[in-house]
């Protein structure tokens, strides 16, 4: 029997998740392909003794993998842009299809990756880019594809979720728990990218892509980390019964598309403020079926190579398959691409919680409630916390408003010279469906 050949560039965390699980369930993917999957070359600076590697060809140059005459598959896995980019690229000019977990890749080179693959006839599989082992791209582009999408709603980055998870359960110092999110294996070579929002950015941009069927637009999503968050957030967003999640948020409001990824309130009963740890959860809300929730670790080895091996049996089952008979790259068939506008972040409404740091004087609060009404900034609840160093915490929640009329509110707020200019504002989610 002929058997599928796969190429895998990089051999770290998810590389070597990858080896392992193909290794192991070798049988069973075999019963499912139709024939076997077989690694044959791999391209790794070094190797890992977290998987057997002694019966595979092993280059230290990863572009002798992309272009092997041998294989049908490469597996990108090197993580970063440009280095990726022109791997992915040699690949498919060299008529190889193409799995890869590189969110970043995706959202930043996408659009480029998929015209290359159109013109050279290959597939380019990226279900390990998103939410790490849940199948949301398949759900999403497949299983909901009767659905005209309302909006999404997802915790979509591992490592911040852990964080705040630990920093909410446990009390636990940022910096101690992103170290330990490090260690795991859960956060990107460059840390930034997962406390400044930037991985979530990216994972926000491919899912409302195949959500609405819009390009891949990374450089339109509000993106907004979780480095500022304080324990005393933390525990004023308990007191009013929400918790803080980073969230990315995409939603078509009819008037364009809100992509928007920040941490948000969201109230303590949902679904989604239970997805804790390392977990991920994505709440879609498509005309027909109304809500869905989907959940699973978000990051890790096998959780993600199990998502990486599923697009690897779905290449080998569609190299028999006609081109023109697979399903497009981002769900949407390439030509039928929607140009509906993505909102700026001043257009989108909601409510707020804010926290500020005023003088301990007669007349501050009364200036900061006549400034947020003259701006169309209603209050709906408004704690004022004990004095620390002088200054009176206050922390309040506020009605829905425009972001533009906040932004303006919180800009004179902060001019005034007995308020402290570090204001806090999280945006504040119902989540209803
Ligand atoms: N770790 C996770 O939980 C997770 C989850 C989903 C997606 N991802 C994505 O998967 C990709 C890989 O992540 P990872 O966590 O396995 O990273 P990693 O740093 O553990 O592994 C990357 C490996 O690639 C190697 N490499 C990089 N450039 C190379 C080159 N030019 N030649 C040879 N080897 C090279 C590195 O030495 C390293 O061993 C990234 O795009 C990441 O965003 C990771
Ligand atoms: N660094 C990412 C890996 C999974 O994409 C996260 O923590 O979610
Ligand atoms: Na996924």
């Amino acid at each position: 029997m002929k058997s599928v050949k796969v190429g895998i560039a990089g051999l770290g965390t998810v590389g070597s998740g990858t080896v392992n699980v193909l290794k192991r369930n070798a049988r069973d993917i075999a019963r499912r392909v139709g024939c076997p999957i077989e690694i044959t070359h791999i391209g790794a600076r070094r190797d890992n003794a977290a998987c057997d590697t002694s019966d595979i060809r092993l280059s230290r140059d990863i572009f002798a993998v992309a272009t092997d005459p041998d294989i049908d598959i490469l597996v990108e896995l090197i993580g970063g842009i440009d280095t990726a980019r022109e791997l992915v690229l040699t690949a498919i000019r060299n008529g190889k299809h193409v799995v890869t977990a590189n969110k970043a890749l995706i959202a930043e080179h996408g659009n480029e990756i998929f015209q290359a693959a159109q013109d050279n006839g290959v597939d380019v599989a990226f279900e390990a880019s998103v939410a790490g082992g849940i199948p949301i791209l398949k759900s999403l582009g497949e299983g909901l594809a009767a659905n005209h999408v309302n909006w999404l709603a997802g915790i979509i980055n591992g490592t911040g979720n852990f964080i705040l998870t630990e920093m909410e359960e446990g009390g636990r110092a940022f910096d101690d728990v992103l170290a330990e999110a490090q260690q795991l294996g859960y956060a990107e070579a460059d840390p930034t990218f997962d406390v400044e929002g930037i991985d979530a950015a990216h994972k926000l941009t491919i899912l409302a892509s195949i959500a609405f069927g819009i390009p891949l637009q990374y450089s339109k999503v509000y993106t907004e980390g979780i480095s500022r968050i304080t324990i005393e957030d933390v525990a004023s967003a308990a007191h009013f019964g929400y918790r803080i999640k980073h969230l990315g948020i995409a939603k078509d409001t009819g008037n364009g598309i809100e992509l928007r990824v920040h941490p948000t309130l969201i109230p303590k009963e949902t679904m989604l403020s239970a997805v804790n740890g390392v977990m991920n959860a994505i709440m879609i809300d498509g005309d027909a079926v109304g809500p869905t929730l989907f959940y699973g670790a978000g990051a890790g080895a096998e959780p993600t190579a199990s998502a990486v091996v599923a697009d690897i049996i779905e290449l080998g089952r569609a190299l028999t398959v006609d081109y023109d008979e697979r399903v497009p790259y981002l769900g949407f068939h390439t030509d039928q691409m929607s140009d509906e506008p993505i909102l700026t972040i001043d257009d989108v409404s909601c409510s707020f919680y804010l926290r500020l740091h005023v003088q301990d004087k007669t007349g501050v609060l009364a200036d900061v409630t006549r400034i947020l009404s003259d701006n169309n900034v209603s209050i709906d609840a408004l704690v004022q916390r004990d004095v620390d160093q002088g200054l009176v915490p206050i922390v309040m929640m506020t009605h829905v408003v425009r972001e533009g009329d906040m932004s303006a509110a919180l800009a004179k707020i902060g001019a005034l010279e007995s308020v402290n200019s570090d204001i806090m504002r999280i945006r504040v989610e119902m989540l209803d469906a």
